[in-house]
């Protein structure tokens, strides 16, 4: 098999994801990737890499490796961990130089770099001409605007559902861990400490998101596309309605048109 590929990687607080893209970027709007191998790293998941890389095993020249991180901690495990198992293969880290996006703020490289790529796939998916929001649900949640014009403003931080559950935990006597992998909306109404917990958290995020999206919409005169993303993502992107539009990969698909980007603009090395 002499396919080339990349991998592209999201390093977040809590998880690593690492998708499998073809070297050729296909003619669909967003690239979707072939493979997603995702690792929890503070629990020592290296061997579910290993084991997700058995099925694309090392070749010399035909693979490397993009890495957007906002932890840098986990990113130097990985760079070790890629420099013990796959040491032919290269490896580079993203910055916000490489984003293909304007980013109208004083200082771009402080932004997130998952902000940012998640941003980029929004470009591609928005309809062309309108401004566009970008909710990633993780470790934290994020609320972001594109601009009509297709650059990235800005927007909000907020506390992640496992963050907001555990911060009632560890800051108060009574209050136990809940966990916050939720299928179906818990009710509003809580019978029970754990279930008034679920409630708060879970209602608290969708509260979050919905004012933060009414805010920052009414900058524009047309109404902006939605995209939602991350591990919470599919079920409040349901009970957001409207335009809110639930991509399972949007982090990755971003850092994957910034990739194809940088590699159209740059003259190729030699990687013979
Ligand atoms: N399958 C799921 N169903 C419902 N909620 C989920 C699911 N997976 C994750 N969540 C919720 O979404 C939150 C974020 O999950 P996700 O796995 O996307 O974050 P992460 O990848 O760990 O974050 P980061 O990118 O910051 O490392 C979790 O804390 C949990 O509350
Ligand atoms: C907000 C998070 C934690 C979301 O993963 C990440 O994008 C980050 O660490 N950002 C750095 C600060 C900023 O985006 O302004
Ligand atoms: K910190």
């Amino acid at each position: 098999m002499d396919r080339h590929y990349f991998f592209a990687v999201d390093i977040g607080n809590t998880r690593i994801k690492c998708g499998r893209f073809p070297w050729q970027p296909s003619s669909a709007r967003l690239p979707v990737p072939e493979q997603v191998i995702s690792i929890l790293p503070a629990t020592g998941q290296w061997s579910a890499l290993e084991e997700g890389l058995k099925s694309v095993p090392e070749q010399p020249g035909t693979i490397t490796w993009w890495i957007a991180s906002v932890n840098r901690s986990a990113t130097t495990e990985l760079v070790e961990f890629l420099r013990l198992r796959r040491a032919s293969e290269k490896v580079f880290l993203l910055t916000s130089q490489e984003i293909p996006i304007p980013v109208s703020l004083p200082h771009p490289d402080r932004v997130g770099i998952d902000r940012l790529a998640a941003a980029v796939a929004a470009e591609a998916l928005r309809r062309p001409g309108y401004p566009a929001i970008v909710v990633d649900v993780g470790t934290a949640i994020t609320v972001d605007v594109l601009s009509p014009q297709g650059s990235f403003e800005g927007g909000a931080i907020a506390c992640g559902p496992g963050i907001a559950a555990r911060a009632l935990y560890e800051f108060t006597d009574l209050l136990p861990q809940i966990d916050t992998l939720w299928t179906s909306p818990p009710p509003p109404i809580g019978r029970n400490t754990q279930e008034a917990m679920a409630a708060g958290v879970f209602w608290g995020m969708v509260g979050t998101v919905r004012e933060l999206i009414s805010r920052q919409a009414s900058n524009f005169s047309d109404q902006p596309d939605v995209f939602v993303t991350g591990g919470g993502g599919a079920l409040l992107a349901s009970l957001l309605g409207g335009s809110a539009q639930y991509v399972e990969h949007l982090t990755l698909s971003g850092i994957a048109l910034t990739v194809y980007h940088y590699l159209a603009h740059h003259t190729q090395r030699d990687d013979s």
